[in-house]
């Protein structure tokens, strides 16, 4: 097979980031791109979305459409059309806060909502952030496996801060969606993918909208 008849076979999957203003999941996206971590909050609005490629078991390469989505989008007109057609959901919380964890029912109900006509629905991971944070951890583990059993998510800690499994939530999730196991050794070696820059940006700037050859976002509002 020559280049670029390997390069149409390749899969590009939707991934939407859903979940409570402020849990993290700019955070995540942007330590899953782009490899940095910003202390400050900045608020989501509508949507960014990241490009990146990553290679699965078998030398399989596919290309993640990573679609970050503000918080405070639960509610409105266009959240049903953002995740329509995702083939991956990571349904994030924060571990120290109660409320994001337990208005992940809302959440969930939405993206089963969205699907219900095409017929299919996505694979759903929940992702509990902040594990930096253990100390201060308001939402009991226990609560988290019974909401993944309950409703058939695949269950995952990370912390966006330190990169602690985060790369390991992004390639499960892909994993899963493609149809390939990864291996015992696979997830540890992922797990430890840790880069911890800390970025500390600008008061009127977002995150840095940096272009390489492994990432590309853009924002929509
Ligand atoms: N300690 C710690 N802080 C984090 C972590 N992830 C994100 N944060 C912080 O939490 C705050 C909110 O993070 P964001 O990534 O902007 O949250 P968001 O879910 O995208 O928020 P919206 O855009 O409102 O939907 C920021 O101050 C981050 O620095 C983490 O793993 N550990």
């Amino acid at each position: 097979m020559s280049d670029s008849e390997e390069e149409i076979q390749e899969r590009q999957l939707k991934i939407v980031l859903l979940g409570d203003g402020a849990s993290g999941k700019t955070s995540l996206a942007i330590r899953f791109a782009q490899e940095a971590f910003g202390k400050q909050y900045k608020q989501t609005i509508g949507l960014d979305f990241f490009l990146k490629r990553i290679t699965l078991p078998g030398n399989l390469n596919v290309t993640l459409q990573v679609w970050d989505i503000g918080g405070q989008t639960i509610g409105g007109k266009m959240l049903d059309k953002y995740i329509y057609g995702a083939q991956g959901v990571l349904l994030v919380y924060d571990i120290t806060n109660s409320q994001s964890f337990e208005n992940l029912e809302d959440w969930l109900n939405m993206v089963r909502k969205s699907n219900e006509e095409s017929g299919t629905q996505p694979a759903i991971s929940l992702i509990g952030n902040k594990i930096d944070l253990e100390h201060v951890r308001t939402v009991k583990m226990e609560k988290h496996q019974r909401f993944c059993q309950e409703n058939g998510l695949i269950s995952q800690f990370v912390s966006a801060k330190t990169g602690d499994s985060v790369f390991l939530c992004f390639q499960r999730l892909a994993a899963e969606i493609v149809g390939v196991k990864l291996n015992k050794a696979e997830m540890e070696q992922s797990q430890h993918i840790v880069k911890a820059e800390l970025v500390d940006y600008p008061q009127d700037e977002g995150p840095i909208r940096q272009e390489s050859n492994q990432s590309k976002i853009c924002s929509v509002q």
